[in-house]
Order: structure tokens, then C-alpha cells, then sequence
């Protein structure tokens, strides 16, 4: 393919005097270990590495034109100078594969939380309903009934548009995080649909202010199609605050919450039974979320909205979300034969554990034992709203270890120590080994108690523990049946 192709809707600075707009480029790469003869290089400044450092090893390797922000003189290939490198990629990606996102139905969702529960139940309906769909997310992607390991929620924009070339199914759900949007990562992506969750404190080690969080956001919705459709949670401030923007942009916005004005109106929520009397087009009916919990109510209202707007009609939503089975590490249940219940989730925000914990109590637990912990070398600023929000939601508290992240472990049981301390209760205490954690709340539990188990979901362990076991699924089953021997 051309290079001038290539820079199509590229935003210029300076070509150096060696640009041959005709240079044949057979691959691209912002990784100069990845350039094989004949690719183009695109040099990032990252957070670790100034990929302009590597445009020699590149060049080395083959690289036949590099794209850069930096001024770069006497390169023996063209040299290309952008405003930026990210957006840049984003677009010669799309025009090398073909912008394959004009030509399907692309779905983003985005929020603070329930990204991926909402992702996989529009999935379960839309596929219900005779529509194929790729997913790219947390757990995998998934393209064309085949699972692809999945490295980040949102792929870099180059791996993003590879792999919405090589979908064949009619419809692409993508979560899209934060970090994403502020690097650029769905650049040259066109949506249909963009859905917004909710918002609430997390990340602030990488975005310094809920603002700035807010407007990373925000930017998804910059990319929807001429007659694409914003779907908003309205319930949560910075919902409403996201619709009178896109609404004074004349974008078009859907809406779901409590108030009037919405086009699914939340008429009433029934926590013990995770349903909702909602009114929709004048008339009044009952959604069933096959997940506990009211965030699984919204979840669901979301996916259930998208669902229409898409076009699948209401009987079959309603149908095909009965028939939805759960998603990896969402409140994943477990009922042991002792008759203590078990439950997995992903939470690692004061508000999702606050959803989690009152799902528990919503649900008849007699009493609830907590373990959880704090991920290394990430946002710290969470964890005192963590620990109180346990401290009134829980009857008893087990301070374990999360992922390290490289943070040694008698420092991270330091810092445990230092906000059971301070923020803590009698209530509470520490075992640092997470699966003799998980073991203790369930053998100190009786028939009618629940354990809640949060913070690492589906995920694999990163170290090693006691118990020969890889994540707390493994480590519930393991002392399950242990305790069945006994
Ligand atoms: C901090 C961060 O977000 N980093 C992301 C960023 O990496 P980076 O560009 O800063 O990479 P870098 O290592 O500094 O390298 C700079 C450049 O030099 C190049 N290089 C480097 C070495 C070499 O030998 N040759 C070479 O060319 C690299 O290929 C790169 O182009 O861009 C990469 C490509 O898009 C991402 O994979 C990477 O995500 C890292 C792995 C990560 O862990 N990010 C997390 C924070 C993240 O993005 N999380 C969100 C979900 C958050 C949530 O909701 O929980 C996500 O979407 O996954
Ligand atoms: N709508 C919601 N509102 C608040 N909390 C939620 C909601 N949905 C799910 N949660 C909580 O957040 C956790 C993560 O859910 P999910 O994976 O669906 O969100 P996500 O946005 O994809 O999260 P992440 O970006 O961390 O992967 C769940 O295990 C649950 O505790």
C-alpha cells in the first residue's frame, strides 16, 4: 500500500525531504522489534520508552518510512513529522486496513464500572437474536467465535483495527477505558452506539481529577457516526452532566434513570428480586436482571435499551435475557453444602463493593465475612473509602493481599496494617495469605452466612500462595472439597 494512501487524514507538521509518496509499505508498527522489511515505523514517546530512540533499530530491521513527533534529520527513508504519533497510528492503521469500522455496527461502552457485564449481556441477546458479535475487552476478545487473549481492555489502535478487519460478524462490542481514549487508542474508529455507565473515583493516579476523568470519557463520544446514538445512565451525576453536553453538541441521546425525562424511566427497583418496574413508550413493564444486585439492574436496562435501539424487538430481549448464564468473576455464586453461600467479584471500587455487600444483604445473608485487598502501585487513594465502606457493610472483615504490582510484600502488609489501624474496627484483621484468607471465612461460617470475596474475579493470581491454587475460583473449589473429605 502507498504511503501517501496512508497518510490520508494524517495531520502533517513536516515531510523530510526523502518522502517518496509512491514507497510501498507492506505492515505497520509503533514497536521496533515488531518491523519486518518494508513496514513503516511510528515512533511513540510512552510512559516508559521514547519509541523515537528505536527508529534506528528499525530502520535496521527494514522499516522503509517512520512516522515521529520529534524534529529527525538525514534518515535514509522518509521521515514524517506529526502533531502526534498516537493519533497518527490510529489513522494509517485504518486506511491500511480498509476502516473497517464504517462498514459495521461498532458498540463502545465506557464508565467507571460494568463495562464488561453490560458487553457480554448485549452480546448473549444480540447473538440470541441472529446477530454475530466480536467482542474486545477485560476478559478476551473474541472474533469470529474465537478467543484471542486480550492484554489490555482496549487494544492499541493498530491491533484494534487488525482486529475489526478480520471480524466477520455483523456487530463489534468494544469496553473502552480511560487510558484508551487519552492514548488515542480507538483513533480512526467510527461508532454507532456509545454507552456510558457511570463514573466514580478511580484511576486518579493516572487522571489527576474526576474532571479530568470525566473528559477522558467524554472524548468517546466525539467518535460516533453521523447517526450514531449516545446511550447514558443518567442515574449518576456525571451522566447527566455527559447528556447536556452531547445534547448541546445536537448529538442524540437515549437515555435510562428515575426522573421523567428518560427514555427508559425507572419507575421502581426491587433489590431482593434485581428487577425494575420500568416505562418505556408509554408503557410499563418488568426487567428481570439475571445477575444479583441493583449495578445489575442498570447493566441490564443497559444492554436491554441497546437491544432496541438496534432493533431486536422487546419479547425476544426479554427472553433471551432470562436465558443469560453470568460473566466470569461478577458475582459469581457459590452455594456450599453447609449452606454458606460464596461469592466471586471483580469489585476494586468503594462503590462497586458498596454494591456488592448490600446485594449480599439484599439477598438474606445472616452475616457477612469480607476479604479483600488493595492492588500495588495503584490508585491508593481509594482504599480508606474501601475499608470504611466494609467496616459498615460487613459483619467481619479478612485484610488479605491483591496483586503486588512489583510492590514488596511486608510493605503492602504494612500498609494493610496501617489503614486497619486507622480506618479499621474490631471487626476486622489480617491474614496476608489470600487463599488461608478465603479458607478461614469459610470455615468460620455457618448455614444462612455469606463470603464475599472481591478484588480479584476471574483474574489468575500474580504470586504464589499456600493453598496449589490460581485464583479465588480454584481456591473456593479446593477448600470445598477439602472440607467435604473432612
Ligand atoms: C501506562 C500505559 O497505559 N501504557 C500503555 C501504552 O504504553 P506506552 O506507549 O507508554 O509504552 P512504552 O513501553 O513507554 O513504549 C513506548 C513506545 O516505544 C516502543 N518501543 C519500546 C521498546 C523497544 O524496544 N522498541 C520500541 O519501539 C513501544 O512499542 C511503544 O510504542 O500504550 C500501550 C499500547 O497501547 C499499552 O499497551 C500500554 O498499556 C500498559 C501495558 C498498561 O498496563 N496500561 C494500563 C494502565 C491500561 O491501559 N489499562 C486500561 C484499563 C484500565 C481499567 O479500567 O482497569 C486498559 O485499557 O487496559
Ligand atoms: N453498573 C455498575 N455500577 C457499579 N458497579 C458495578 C456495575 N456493574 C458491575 N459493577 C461492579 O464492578 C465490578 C466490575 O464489573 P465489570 O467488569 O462489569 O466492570 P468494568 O467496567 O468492565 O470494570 P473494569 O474496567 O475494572 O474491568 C463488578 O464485579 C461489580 O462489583
Amino acid at each position: 500500500m502507498k504511503l501517501s494512501y496512508l497518510l490520508d487524514g494524517v495531520e502533517l507538521k513536516s515531510l523530510s525531504n526523502h518522502l517518496a509518496p509512491d514507497v510501498n509499505i507492506q505492515g505497520i508498527s509503533d514497536n521496533s522489534q515488531n518491523i519486518n522489511e518494508g513496514d513503516l515505523f511510528v515512533a511513540v514517546e510512552g510512559f516508559e520508552k521514547d519509541g523515537h530512540q528505536y527508529i534506528d533499530s528499525a530502520l535496521k530491521k527494514g522499516a522503509v518510512a517512520v512516522i515521529g513527533e520529534q524534529p529527525v534529520a538525514n534518515l535514509p527513508v522518509p521521515y514524517i513529522q506529526v502533531e502526534s504519533s498516537r493519533q497518527a497510528l490510529g489513522i494509517v492503521a485504518g486506511n491500511f486496513y480498509g476502516n473497517p469500522s464504517k462498514y459495521k455496527t461498532i458498540i463502545g461502552i465506557t464508565g467507571t464500572n460494568g463495562k464488561t457485564t453490560t458487553c457480554y449481556m448485549l452480546k448473549h441477546i444480540l447473538e440470541s437474536n441472529g446477530k454475530s458479535c466480536s467482542v474486545i475487552g477485560t476478559l478476551q476478545n473474541i472474533v469470529n467465535g474465537e478467543r484471542i487473549q486480550s492484554s489490555n481492555t482496549t487494544p492499541s489502535s493498530l491491533v484494534l483495527h487488525q482486529l475489526l478487519s478480520m471480524s466477520h460478524d455483523e456487530v463489534v462490542i468494544m469496553e473502552v477505558s480511560s487510558h484508551a481514549l487519552t492514548q488515542r487508542r480507538t483513533e480512526g474508529i467510527e461508532f454507532d452506539y456509545c454507552l456510558f455507565s457511570n463514573l466514580h473515583p478511580e484511576h486518579l493516579d493516572y487522571h489527576s481529577t474526576m474532571e479530568e476523568y470525566f473528559s477522558a470519557k467524554l472524548l468517546l463520544f466525539n467518535q460516533l457516526k453521523a447517526n450514531g446514538k449516545a446511550i447514558v445512565n443518567q442515574d449518576n451525576p456525571w451522566g447527566v452532566k455527559l447528556t447536556k453536553i452531547l445534547r448541546s453538541r445536537g448529538k442524540i441521546v437515549c437515555t435510562i434513570g428515575e426522573s421523567e425525562e428518560n427514555h427508559l424511566r425507572i419507575s421502581s427497583l426491587n433489590s431482593e428480586e434485581s428487577s425494575a418496574l420500568v416505562e418505556t413508550d408509554n408503557e410499563y413493564m418488568t426487567i428481570h436482571s439475571p445477575m444479583n444486585g441493583v449495578h445489575n439492574i442498570y447493566n441490564t436496562l443497559m444492554a436491554y435499551l441497546t437491544a432496541k435501539l438496534i432493533g431486536v424487538n422487546q419479547s425476544d430481549i426479554l427472553r433471551s435475557i432470562g436465558e443469560f448464564k453470568g460473566v466470569d468473576g461478577r458475582f459469581e455464586i457459590y452455594k456450599l453444602v453447609n449452606g454458606v453461600t460464596v461469592i466471586i467479584d471483580y469489585a476494586h471500587t468503594p462503590d462497586a463493593i458498596s454494591y456488592c455487600l448490600t446485594t449480599a444483604k439484599q439477598q438474606g445473608a445472616k452475616k457477612i465475612t469480607h476479604v479483600f485487598g488493595f492492588r500495588g502501585n495503584r490508585d491508593a487513594s481509594k482504599r480508606t473509602a474501601m475499608l470504611s465502606l466494609t467496616n459498615s457493610l460487613s459483619d467481619k472483615y479478612i485484610l488479605t493481599l491483591d496483586d503486588l504490582n512489583a510492590v514488596p510484600p511486608d510493605e503492602m502488609i504494612a500498609s494493610l496494617r496501617n489503614l486497619h489501624d486507622a480506618y479499621g474496627s474490631n471487626n476486622g484483621h489480617i491474614v496476608p495469605d489470600r487463599t488461608l484468607a478465603i479458607k478461614q471465612a469459610i470455615e468460620d461460617s455457618q448455614s444462612g452466612d455469606w463470603v464475599v470475596i472481591t478484588g480479584k474475579g476471574h483474574e489468575k493470581y500474580q504470586q504464589n500462595f499456600h493453598l496449589p491454587t490460581d485464583s479465588d475460583r480454584e481456591t473456593v473449589n479446593f477448600i470445598t472439597k477439602l472440607n467435604e473429605k473432612d
